[in-house]
């Protein structure tokens, strides 16, 4: 399937001839071809106004139709095989294994959607019906429901060119919740982006979707995300990247006359605690396992354990010694791009020359585009004096605090941002630390593992991959899992209105749907 390096507006194929834009690949730094279009501000112009056409028009389409449409993506993604999962692997350098499993928790998610949308518990069908003779006033009858916010636009992420990308979980997320969408792609992974597109529109022409409902726009540096993220049709936008960039957007959106929310993954550095018994009863294994997870995608992943916390003794000497011999034998590996590359290249050199933090290993050397693990340890009365050193390093780079005390220990929490995850190794033996940890973890981090690693986020109704800022902007939400849908819906109520103006499914007699009627689930 030859790329073209089209743009897609309004699912269809545009092509400019102005200056574009190549992808490199990730492991040399070779140009790969074609050469993409750059979008110009008449065809951001084009793309918001053709979402917003086809807004009344899609949202208003029966559920199953969208669910239909997210399915047909989804066949048309995995149709694609290896074709795409070769070309993901050339613009990331992200291996076979990893992104073969990323292809299939795309199309994954996008049927995961079309499921919710069929149960539609989403929609938080409420109704309270009238009481006319309720004294000292008549109650009046309310019905409400939940409806999609409007175009959204999504910024694709780097680390993830097909999960977290064009038709990743903000898109799938979005669609279902009957929003157009406007991709804004990362320019790390033009020619992945460019195939899942070409998925996305056969799929709109497949099920007969409205053709605005997606659009797909490049453009290397900020002036296309800042244009799209200011245009007035926008209601909401999707973001995982850099604290930078997610921060810049959140800015430009409350700036804007009418402000809209801005989703944005950010940063987060997970952190891990060791409990004292499950220390001592496995201190090697968990060792060997921390550095797994951490050097797991090259350390790519925002819920990489880039800090791990507990109390000193000899089992924690045993733990490092195992964690310190796993990071000296583990191969360099390909970053996503050069920009990243040199990023963690400073994060690294910013640590090893801090005060306070001493570099106990390195992973071993690699070619030009390669990172190296590197672990890092730090007592926690010098992490208390100077908690500058938790801001994430993205990559596998890792810093253990060896407490003195328990008090030390929850002094340190208390001076961590919010996090997507926090992570407790625990036996039976632990649980009174554990209890007391947990309310803090609670309030820290959107997601607690025991006896896990973060790396690597189940795809369920129950997940929750968000976290108070700068984790994500916005510690309400999650942007992996069905309650992702929430984001991009607000809540109507209807007062009073007659039979025939109420939406079906908040009509009376069985809608087919959970329902709260007069206090009471149905279904
Ligand atoms: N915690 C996490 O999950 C992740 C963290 N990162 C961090 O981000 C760094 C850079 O990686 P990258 O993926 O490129 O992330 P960036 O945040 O730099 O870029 C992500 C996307 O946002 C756009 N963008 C960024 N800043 C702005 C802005 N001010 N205005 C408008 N658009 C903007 C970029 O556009 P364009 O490229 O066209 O300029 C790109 O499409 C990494 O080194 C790492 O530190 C990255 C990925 C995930
Ligand atoms: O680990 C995952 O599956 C998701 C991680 C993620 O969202 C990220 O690295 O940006």
């Amino acid at each position: 399937m030859a790329l073209t390096g089209d743009l897609f507006i309004a699912s269809k194929r545009v092509h400019r001839d102005g200056p574009g834009f190549q992808a490199v690949a990730a492991s040399t730094g070779a140009p790969l071809e074609p050469s993409f279009s750059v979008a110009t501000k008449e065809d951001v112009e084009a793309a918001t106004a053709a979402a917003e056409a086809a807004f009344p028009i899609y949202s208003n389409l029966p559920r199953e139709k969208r669910a239909e449409f997210l399915e047909a993506i989804a066949e048309e993604i995995d149709a694609l095989g290896e074709t795409l999962t070769e070309r993901a692997m050339q613009e990331s350098g992200l291996p076979h294994a990893r992104l073969t499993g990323e292809r299939g928790r795309t199309s994954g998610q996008l049927r995961l959607f079309a499921k919710e949308l069929r149960l539609g518990e989403y929609l938080r069908a409420r109704i309270d019906h009238a009481i006319p003779d309720r004294q000292p006033a008549p109650k009046p009858d309310l019905r409400l429901r939940m409806i999609p916010v409007g175009p959204v636009v999504v910024f694709g992420a780097s680390n993830f060119p097909l999960a977290f990308s064009v038709a990743g979980g903000d898109t799938a997320s979005a669609l279902a919740a009957g929003c157009p969408v406007i991709v804004k792609g990362h320019s790390a992974h033009p020619g992945t982006s460019e195939l899942v597109a070409g998925a996305i529109e056969r799929a709109v022409a497949r099920t007969g979707m409205p053709a605005g409902v997606f659009s797909l726009i490049n453009g290397a540096g900020n002036e296309v995300g800042s244009a799209l993220v200011s245009h007035p049709v926008v209601k909401a936008v999707g973001f995982t990247g850099s604290r930078g960039g997610g921060t810049a957007l959140m800015k430009l959106a409350a700036s804007r006359p009418v402000p809209i929310p801005v989703y944005a993954e950010m940063s987060s550095i997970n952190p891990v605690f060791l409990l004292p018994a499950a220390l001592e009863s496995r201190a090697e294994a968990l060792g060997k396992a921390y550095i797994g997870s951490l050097t797991m995608g090259a350390g790519q992943f925002c819920t990489n354990p880039g800090l791990v916390l507990a109390l000193e003794s000899p089992a924690l000497d045993r733990f490092l010694a195992a964690a310190t011999e796993a990071v000296s034998g583990a191969a360099a590996q390909t970053m996503l791009t050069p920009g990243i590359l040199k990023a963690y290249e400073q994060g690294v050199a910013r640590w090893a020359a801090a005060p306070g933090l001493n570099q106990v290993a390195q992973g071993q050397e690699g070619s030009a585009s390669c990172g190296r693990a590197a672990l890092f340890t730090m007592t926690g009365a010098d992490f208390i004096a100077d908690p500058s050193h938790a801001e994430e390093v993205f990559g596998a780079a890792s810093l253990l605090v060896r407490c003195a005390t328990i008090e030390e220990l929850l002094k340190v929490v208390s001076l961590l941002e919010g996090q997507l995850t926090a992570t407790l190794h625990l036996d039976d033996a632990d649980t009174e630390v554990a209890a007391q940890l947990l309310p803090l973890l609670e309030r820290l981090a959107g997601r607690i593992l025991a006896n896990g690693w973060p790396t690597g986020v189940e795809v369920t109704d129950a997940q929750v991959h968000g976290g108070p800022f700068p984790s994500t902007a916005d510690g309400r939400s999650t942007s992996v899992g069905t309650l992702a849908i929430d984001r991009f819906l607000r809540p109507v109520a209807y007062q009073d209105l007659p039979a025939a103006l109420l939406p079906a499914d908040l009509r009376d007699g069985d809608a087919g749907i959970p329902r709260r009627i007069d206090g009471k689930p149905t279904l």
